[in-house]
């Protein structure tokens, strides 16, 4: 029986321990199998000693586990239990079977359209699902996306993710390439510098330029993205198709009222040409004529 099937309460011994599969901050993750039902799955393994007692981060993780738990969605990574022993806390998480994305970015460089598009689809339903559950994610990156078995994006890494509408207390850290201007600068949107769901919008708008560019629009010393994000001051180049490019302008906008919702980014005509199946494989796949 898989994994969500099981007992509630786990421990290590339940697990055989398989080869590592990255490091992160705080802690590691490892390939891993559940002894009964040789389920396959990844186990992330969280240092306590480094989760600083009272900062954000211990926060985060509860809050990553409160959250990532209760999804449910192809494109989101299942998270099946956890637990913890006297030095340790251990995420049971599903394991993706094609990795990192950001390690499939950086060795093509960049991804052509069709498939740059398939990406953006399939972010926006995974988006539209956290959103009707008004779960902001707030780190939507290539650095938190996984590759499932099938080619599929699986969302990873809740550390950053709240309830909308949200205001922010642990300080920031890593890059800004993909925050949006309302939380780079507070009070730009006059009242208490709180934000809502509207952030993974112009998040999803730098994630499309670099998935189709290779970088991010506003990569820049520390202090010139900071001004750039400010300004929505971004140049998409020329190889970039005209449909691609009006999407990203629809999404890289200031004011977060004004940024194309993602059921708009589903029907947009630039999805819609890379990812609506031709008539044919669609009567194939419902099994009318068509075979
Ligand atoms: C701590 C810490 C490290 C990381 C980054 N990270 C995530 C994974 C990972 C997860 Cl959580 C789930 N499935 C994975 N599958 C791979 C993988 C598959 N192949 C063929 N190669 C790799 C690598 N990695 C997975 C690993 N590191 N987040 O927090």
């Amino acid at each position: 029986a898989p994994l969500y099937n099981q007992p509630r309460q786990f421990h290590l011994g339940m697990f055989e321990i398989g080869r590592p599969l990255g490091k992160g901050k705080f802690g590691r993750v490892y390939l891993a199998r559940e002894r009964s039902s040789g389920f396959i799955c990844a186990l992330k393994v969280l240092y306590k000693a480094e989760l600083q007692h009272g900062s954000g981060v211990e926060k985060q993780v509860r809050r990553e586990v409160e959250i990532q738990s209760n999804l449910r969605h192809p494109n989101i990574l299942k998270m099946y239990g956890h637990f913890h022993d006297s030095k340790r806390i251990f995420l049971i998480l599903e394991f993706a079977g094609r990795g990192e994305l950001y390690k499939h970015l950086r060795r093509e460089n960049r991804f052509p359209e069709w498939k740059a598009a398939q990406y953006v689809a399939q972010m926006a339903s995974a988006l539209r699902y956290l959103h009707r559950k008004h779960v902001i994610h707030r780190d939507i990156k290539p650095e938190n996306i996984l590759v499932g078995i099938h080619g599929e994006l699986k969302i990873s890494d809740f550390g950053w993710s709240v309830h909308a509408p949200n205001h922010r207390r642990t300080t920031l850290c890593g890059t800004l390439d993909y925050l949006p201007p309302e939380m780079v600068k507070p009070h730009g949107n006059g009242n208490d510098n709180s934000y809502d769901e509207k952030v993974d919008l112009w998040s999803l708008g730098v994630l499309t330029y670099e998935f189709l560019v290779g970088e991010a629009p506003f990569e820049d010393t520390m202090v010139m993205t900071h001004r750039r994000i400010a300004r929505a001051d971004m140049t998409i180049p020329s190889f970039v198709s005209p449909e691609a490019r009006d999407l990203i302008k629809k999404l890289l906008v200031l004011d977060p009222d004004k940024r194309l919702p993602l059921d708009a980014v589903q029907q947009h005509p630039w999805i819609i040409k890379h990812c609506v199946k031709g008539e044919r494989a669609t009567n194939r796949e419902k099994g009318r004529g068509g075979e």
